[in-house]
């Protein structure tokens, strides 16, 4: 037996995604982890399964390369375009998520991806952190192009202050009041990959402490991202992550 897989990327974040609202793929972590694979499988950050939802439009269901679970602010805005491909939704959207009930649009192919409210991150003396939904370290640098991710990301992502179940570190850099560029180490992945959704949402939350405004655009090295918010009462609402999300190639998987 087989099923078909498209494969999707966000600003360089990329995706299995899965139609699987027959309920025919397993949620395997094993098989997960090998599809996502570079080298022996498809290869991807993760793979996302579409469902069905009894009140909403779909579920996603969202897997780190690795097979473990969290929210992906890249793979939803993805999963978002694929539900309209599959002629499941139109323009706009109200879908399931690890995190709960999440919403979208779609403007001219590009996906507004409206986040949960949140409060203002926290402060340390060196790092902000925020859980979006996906736990969010943060570090403002001076050149994030010299940044040691991989190996400073893997440090604090195993530190013993994460522990048990690590975060994702990012890495920004100020360019001027509405722009940051942002490199991200995910945890799940375990290496920096070239966008992260949740990490950039939750960076430029933090950046919104040293002064930076909503629009804030941003720089990943997949490309480019705009967050968007409003200040309420020490917090934030209205936040949305807007970025493209395109499908570029499809084929099959044998189960
Ligand atoms: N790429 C994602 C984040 C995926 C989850 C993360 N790796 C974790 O395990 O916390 C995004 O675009 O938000």
């Amino acid at each position: 037996m087989s099923i078909n897989f498209y494969k999707y990327q966000g600003t360089g974040n990329d995706f299995i995604m899965i139609d699987n609202r027959e309920n025919v793929f397993a949620h395997d972590i094993e098989h997960i982890a090998t599809l996502c694979n570079r080298r022996t499988g498809i290869g991807a950050d993760g793979l996302i399964l579409i469902e069905n939802h009894p009140n909403l439009d779909f579920e996603m269901v969202y897997f780190n390369a690795d097979g473990s679970k969290s929210l992906c602010g890249n793979g939803s805005r993805c999963a978002v375009n694929f539900a309209k491909f599959l002629g499941i939704i139109s323009d706009s959207t109200n879908f399931q998520t690890i995190d709960g009930e999440y919403s979208a649009q779609i403007k001219e192919e590009i996906v507004h991806l409206k986040m949960k409210d949140q409060a203002a991150p926290a402060k340390f003396e060196d790092h902000y952190f925020l859980n979006n939904g996906s736990p969010h370290h943060i570090i403002f640098v001076e050149r994030v192009e010299e940044s040691p991710v991989v190996k400073q990301g893997a440090t604090i992502r195993y530190s013993e202050q994460y522990k048990p179940h690590g975060t994702n570190v990012n890495f920004v850099e100020v360019i001027n009041q509405h722009q940051v560029f942002v490199r991200t180490y995910e945890r799940g992945v375990e290496d920096e990959t070239l966008s992260c959704g949740t990490g950039i949402t939750a960076s430029c939350l933090a950046a919104a402490d040293k002064g930076l405004m909503s629009p804030i655009h941003v720089q990943s090295k997949g490309g480019n991202l705009q967050v968007q918010f409003e200040k309420k009462n020490g917090g934030f609402t209205n936040i949305h992550l807007i970025g493209p999300a395109v499908q570029v190639f499809q084929g099959t998987i044998s189960l």
